[in-house]
């Protein structure tokens, strides 16, 4: 469902945009789509056809997305396993400091190898309803504040329904424009859609590596843009919007932790307006990937430092629980006969 629908469903029964503004509030903090305030209740203000329609309209969103399972990790941060309507199963994570990583597609059509989400494939698009439901769903346990789209899937490759839902949070939803993160491999349609938005929101580009072999091999089903144009890329727009880029780099032992590769990824990046996430690999099952030492991972952040390029070591976060994109999900899929889904997100019975 997108929230274009939801806004035809309620012009149809005769709400006002004002009457729409403050039904979208009302959802995006969690409550009864007819709160009132505390001065006006709302028999006073909503049109009686309004009023009969919210009690089915707010049974609709409450099926969008539930949660299915919800696990805490040590660290503040909470993993959901969010169910949708039609019982695809999707991660949403709670981060320290107020933050939301939510999912913008089940499965995805990139294939990066170090990726659980990858490994399914695209089995499904969310639609932008779905995508701000994760948000009020977390914010029935917290206050959300800033929203990344670093979950399962590639926004690039759903690109109408995050942006309408990038829209609806930066209009509506009471969380500044810089605080809402795009993450993506790149692709030129990222380009030419970002910069025409009215809520620009920052972005993330996952490089990983400066060489074109490399990232062609590691993430298999990517456009074909170098690492050389997707930094001249995000610079443009980092500066159009004057937030930074945030470049990120799964670190993979033996793979792209090289001195060489610092290097070269300090001749890319001094001077750009941009930071260098490093986020150590987090291990899967069954896979032969490793994340380097601790030590070296703290030289390499040295190293780049030192070379002009302001750089972050990020873990992912919940590394006890199951903490890499789509570990929750696979698992629990193992538990619950993948490829019914699969037939169902197929259409077939
Ligand atoms: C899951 S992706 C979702 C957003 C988008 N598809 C992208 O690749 O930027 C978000 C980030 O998670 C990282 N990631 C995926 N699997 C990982 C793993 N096993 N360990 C560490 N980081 C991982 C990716 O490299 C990417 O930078
Ligand atoms: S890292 Fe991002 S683009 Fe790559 S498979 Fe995972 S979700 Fe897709």
């Amino acid at each position: 469902m997108r929230i274009q629908d939801f806004h035809h469903t309620l012009t149809a029964l005769g709400a006002r945009p004002c009457h729409i503004g403050r039904i979208n509030r009302a959802w995006l903090q969690g409550l009864a789509l007819d709160h009132g305030t505390r001065h006006q209740q709302s028999a006073d203000y909503f049109p009686l056809k309004v009023r009969q329609g919210l009690p089915a309209l707010s049974q609709q969103l409450a099926t969008l997305a539930r949660i299915h399972t919800r696990h805490e990790a040590a660290d503040a941060s909470q993993r959901l396993l969010v169910e949708l309507a039609d019982g695809q199963m999707v991660e949403s994570v709670l981060l320290p400091r107020d933050g939301l990583c939510v999912s913008s597609q089940v499965g995805c059509a990139v294939g990066c190898t170090f990726c659980m989400t990858g490994k399914s494939g695209l089995l499904r698009q969310l639609g932008s309803a779905e995508i701000v439901a994760q948000v009020v769903l977390a914010r029935r346990i917290r206050p959300v504040k800033k929203v990344v789209f670093m979950g399962m899937g590639e926004p690039a490759h759903n690109l109408d329904n995050v942006l309408e839902a990038i829209d609806f949070l930066g209009r509506e939803g009471n969380i500044a424009h810089k605080n809402l993160v795009f993450s993506t491999v790149g692709d030129p349609r990222v380009f030419e859609r970002l910069p025409a938005m009215q809520v620009k929101p920052a972005l993330a580009l996952s490089l990983h590596t400066t060489r074109d072999d490399l990232r062609a091999s590691l993430l298999p089903r990517a456009p074909r843009i170098s690492p050389a144009e997707l930094v001249e890329l995000g610079e443009g727009y980092a500066r159009q919007v004057g937030y930074p880029i945030q470049y990120q780099w799964t670190l993979l032992k033996g793979i792209n932790d090289s001195l060489q590769e610092m290097d070269t990824a300090i001749a890319l990046l001094k001077g750009k307006y941009g930071v260098l996430n490093l986020i150590p690999y987090n291990s899967m099952e069954g896979d032969s990937f490793q994340r380097p030492d601790e030590a070296h991972i703290r030289h390499m952040k040295h190293y780049l430092h030192a070379g002009g390029v302001l750089t972050k070591i990020r873990d992912s976060a919940g590394q006890d629980i199951d903490g890499g994109c789509g570990q929750l999900r696979a698992r629990a899929a193992d538990r619950i006969d993948l490829s019914r889904l699969r037939r169902k997100a197929a259409g077939q019975s």
